[in-house]
């Protein structure tokens, strides 16, 4: 990893000079004076992979539309870099000439970086809105530093402010009745089991399984809701990711990034 031939160097060195380029939004990207979402998602993640990578680190890299914008930075700006990937994000990684590894070869990483689908204020997330959950909370949980990145839309006070789709709940085929009725009557709502867009029958993940979303009614417990749940025979894994952000960092609609660490107890 060490020894980029002198040729390499130089393409990373004109494409440095190129990242010059100011990272806040140009005005054709602004729509009616408000940062639109992608070029939001866009200052987040350059402004996390700016921030907590260095070269040389095993980087753990989750999937989405924001996490395209942060491998992007990272096969600018970063040398000798090896990235850890769920197989969604496998393609992305090579694309931007990362190297590729997993976690029997690097069990333990510096970094992980991932979107969101909803914030809140203790920094408990909702993922799993593209599917991919259980594979993106095992990365996260290898990382010494879980970092999130999200646009302005993602920010919510308590979650289900501003993600409607509920928890997703990735369960066993054979088993997503009886864990779809268990979950809606121990904690209320709904359990639905996700069904694809672009052909029929149910969304299938990377690990061959069904996604429930659970359309909660109120505000919960969600440690313990999310214990409770991981305990039904059949569950897999949830999209609630409890106490492992480290920071999170919103682009925001005038162009800022803002940033939020977990509440001190
Ligand atoms: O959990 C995820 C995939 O299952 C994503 O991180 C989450 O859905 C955010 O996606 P996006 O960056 O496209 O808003």
């Amino acid at each position: 990893f060490n020894q980029l031939d002198e040729k390499i160097r130089l393409k990373r060195f004109v494409q440095l000079i190129h990242l010059k380029e100011p990272t806040l939004c140009s005005g054709s990207r602004r729509h009616h004076g408000t940062l639109m979402a992608e070029e939001a998602k866009k200052l987040a993640a350059y402004a996390a992979v700016d921030t907590h990578i260095q070269n040389n680190q095993v980087v753990g890299v989750g999937s989405g539309s924001t996490i395209v914008y942060a491998v992007d930075r990272l096969g600018k700006t970063k040398i000798c870099f090896l990235s850890i990937v769920l197989i969604q994000a496998r393609q992305l990684i090579l694309q931007h000439g990362l190297t590729l590894s997993d976690l029997e070869r690097h069990p333990e990483l510096d970094v992980a970086i991932d979107g969101a689908d909803e914030v809140d204020a203790a920094l408990t997330l909702i993922k799993g809105g593209g599917g991919c959950l259980t594979q993106e909370k095992i990365v996260a949980g290898c990382a010494k530093h879980f970092i999130v990145i999200a646009d302005y839309r993602k920010d919510s006070k308590a979650l289900g402010q501003q993600w409607k789709k509920g928890v997703p709940v990735e369960v066993i085929p054979m088993a997503y009745v009886p864990v779809s009725r268990a979950i809606a009557r121990r904690f209320g709502g709904e359990a639905v089991l996700r069904m694809a867009v672009s052909k029929a029958g149910p969304v299938v993940t990377d690990n061959s399984n069904f996604i429930l979303d659970w359309k909660f009614e109120h505000a919960q417990k969600w440690k313990e809701v999310n214990t409770a749940i991981k305990m039904i025979p059949g569950v897999v894994e949830t999209g609630l990711f409890v106490g492992m952000a480290e920071r999170v960092y919103f682009g925001m609609e005038d162009g800022s990034v803002k940033t939020r660490d977990p509440p001190i107890n």
